[in-house]
């Protein structure tokens, strides 16, 4: 069968990858055209257009930076919705919010065609292992009901993952500044009820101060963006979030958009980057 990928950056092209690797024929299209020339090697056909993808492709999947990407590649000239239509498919896993998702879900109903929703929790490991938890709603989905759920599950679990990520830093730096190993720390964190992976796995590289981007910083300021505004719609206080969506958008004024999420280390410990600081 042939799937269409749209979108390949740090998580599109491993999942693109991964696609090839289980024996489907995909045929991919970046907006950076060149990006797509390592899929080529590996076996994929590039397309030219998103149209040009979907006319050719039951099924197509997308995987894009943010709100207005994931628009912009259906609703613009030689977008999705050119060549959408019975008996096609469209998933897109771009973390995006509820509103934008319903927009493109009827959008690509009205032509005919089916939509999922379909974010994913993971990174750029669990996307290269094939290990990403995949958040579904929509057609002929059964896990979180309509359109739009898919989206706000996804936002509050990167909210909590956000304010795990600012908390973490502040218990480095607070080990760090009274006197205690920050290693030992994360050794002690990693044996209680607080354990989880992703302290595990980022622990180490922050005190090495590395930020190779697996999950890039500007991504999750728009996570916590976009899950504060679903926060003010329902009325729900959020202070911790709040407070951690400011640290990460200290972060990107001093040009760290581009290093991963864990990278707001920096900012609690007052060091800080240069840079634009533009997404
Ligand atoms: N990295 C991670 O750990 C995870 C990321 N996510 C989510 O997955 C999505 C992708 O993340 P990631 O791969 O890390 O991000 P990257 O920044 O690496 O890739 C973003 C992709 O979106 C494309 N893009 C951006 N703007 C536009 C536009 N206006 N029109 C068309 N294409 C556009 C980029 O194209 P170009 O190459 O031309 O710039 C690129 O292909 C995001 O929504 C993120 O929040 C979800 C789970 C984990
Ligand atoms: O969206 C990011 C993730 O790590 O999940």
């Amino acid at each position: 069968m042939e799937v269409g990928f749209l979108g390949l950056g740090i998580m599109g092209k491993a999942m693109a990858t991964n696609l090839l690797r289980h024996g489907f024929r995909v045929t991919v299209w970046n907006r950076t055209l060149a990006k797509c020339q390592e899929l080529a090697a590996l076996g994929a056909t590039v397309g030219e257009t998103p149209a040009s993808v979907v006319s050719k492709c039951r099924y197509t999947i997308a995987m894009l930076s943010d709100p207005s990407a994931a628009l912009s590649v259906v609703f613009d000239k030689d977008g999705v919705l050119e060549q959408i239509g019975s008996g096609k498919g469209y998933v897109d896993m771009s973390t995006v919010d509820a509103a934008t998702s319903t927009k493109i879900s009827e959008a690509v109903k009205q032509k005919g065609g089916a939509f999922l929703e379909a974010p994913v929790s993971g990174s750029k490991k669990p996307a290269e292992d094939g290990q990403l938890v995949i958040l579904a709603a929509g057609d002929k989905s059964f896990f979180l009901g309509e359109i739009g759920n898919g989206a706000k599950m996804k936002l509050v679990v990167n909210m909590v993952m956000g304010s795990m990520m600012n908390s973490l830093s502040e218990g480095l730096c607070l080990a760090d500044k009274s006197g205690l190993s920050p290693q030992t720390l994360l050794d002690v964190l990693d044996l209680g009820a607080i354990a989880n992976p992703m302290f595990k796995l980022k622990g180490p590289t922050m005190l090495q101060g590395s930020y190779s981007p697996a999950f890039p910083l500007k991504h999750q300021q728009k996570d916590m963006r976009l899950a504060l505004a679903l926060g003010d719609e329902n009325a729900v206080a959020m202070p911790v979030s709040a407070a951690a969506n400011e640290a990460f958008k200290k972060a990107r004024s001093l040009g760290l958009g581009d290093q991963d999420f864990s990278a707001v280390y920096e900012v609690v410990k007052g060091a800080g980057g240069s840079g634009s600081g533009q997404p």
